[in-house]
């Protein structure tokens, strides 16, 4: 408690003393602080869900260069009555169950966390038109892995194609899917999508064309209005955003993040025991392997070869395995 104005410091205000500036103004005493989430954030311009109200915030200085980023918990003072010009200041972050993050690039030189708090990534991908980038399903599912985020693959267009073939190849890694058809026959069925998503908080990652916006319309029928009016009072346009989007679902039945601007998975800060951990099988015939192994495909001894041969482990699995450890490296587009 070096703080000179310490909550503590009772004496302080008892004893009348000169000052030059009015002593309570940065006092960082927050028990009036009160809950919010961020909803999505604009130029240093949060918007935050608090009560059931859309309130704007801004970082007050005692948090410094801390990132305050989409899906994080947050503790508000200030004006939160969330009227039009109105402006809360969030002063403090509630630590993160969960990050999700991505590495420093060309465009970029600073890693980045792009969503707190979720603990699932949906990777949303097309069966058909356009076709599906299995080495950018491979790309999310690495990401999921290290950020400690249940995966789900959720292949649209099923009036399109069917998802066997792209199943097959990730059936080994026991990846949750569903498979979603907003056209044709029978089309609108969400019912295991929604099943899936109750109760948690997911992040849908996809790249362009996939159908993530027709996805999120009918999950949220509400969000591109909702996303409309944040837009209208930060000044983008009306039904567009850059920015990963916080949306609860209908029924209080667990929230999505959208995730329109983000169009590059950098994996370079991923570590293979990282990504092991995900896989307590694989982890476990790994414990005899040499110092620094990766457990990738050109290691001399490891383990994972010495459990295939003895044939106490699916080939695929270990092959499925060391495909996504080998999609960490290389460009970073969706
Ligand atoms: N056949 C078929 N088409 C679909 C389905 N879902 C979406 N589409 C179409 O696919 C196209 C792309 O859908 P969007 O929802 O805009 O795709 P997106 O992933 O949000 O793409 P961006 O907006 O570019 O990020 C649109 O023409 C949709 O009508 C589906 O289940 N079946
Ligand atoms: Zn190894």
């Amino acid at each position: 408690m070096s703080n000179r104005y310490s909550e503590h410091d009772h004496e302080h205000y008892e004893r009348p003393r000169r000052r030059t500036r009015p002593r309570t103004k940065d006092r960082p005493s927050y028990d009036d602080a009160v809950d919010a989430r961020v909803v999505t954030v604009d130029r240093g311009r949060f918007t935050l869900l608090l009560d059931g109200r859309r309130v704007m915030a801004m970082k007050s200085r005692p948090l410094g260069r801390k990132g305050v980023v989409v899906g994080d918990h947050v503790r508000v003072v200030g004006d939160t009555s969330g009227d039009d010009g109105s402006l809360a200041r969030i002063v403090e972050v509630v630590p993160r169950t969960t990050t999700l993050r991505r590495t420093a690039d060309d465009d970029d030189p600073v890693e980045r966390v792009i969503v707190a708090n979720a603990d699932q990534l949906v990777v949303v991908t097309a069966l058909a038109d356009p076709e599906p980038r299995p080495r950018l399903i491979d790309r999310a599912l690495v990401a999921a892995y290290d950020a400690g985020m249940t995966p789900l693959l959720c292949m649209t267009k099923a009036d399109l194609a069917d998802p066997e073939t792209l199943l097959s190849t990730y059936r080994s890694l026991g990846v949750p899917w569903v498979v979603t058809k907003l056209k044709g026959e029978s089309a609108g069925d969400l019912a295991e999508l929604r099943e899936r998503l109750k109760g948690r908080t997911s992040v849908l990652v996809g790249h362009s064309g996939v159908g993530k916006s027709t996805l999120v319309n009918a999950l949220v029928p509400d969000a591109r209005r909702e996303v409309g009016i944040v837009n209208a009072v930060t000044g983008r346009g009306r039904h567009t955003s850059t920015s990963a989007y916080l949306l609860e679902l209908p029924d209080g039945d667990g929230w999505i993040i959208d995730t329109p601007g983000i169009r590059s998975f950098g994996l370079a800060h991923v570590q293979p025991e990282n990504l092991i951990e995900a896989f307590p099988d694989l982890e476990e015939m790994t414990e005899d392997c040499p110092r620094g192994c990766t457990h990738g495909a050109d290691e001399p001894e490891c383990g994972l070869d010495e459990a295939v041969a003895a044939g106490e482990t699916d080939p695929d699995r270990v092959e499925s395995f060391r495909r996504l450890l080998a999609a960490r490296e290389g460009a970073s587009d969706w």
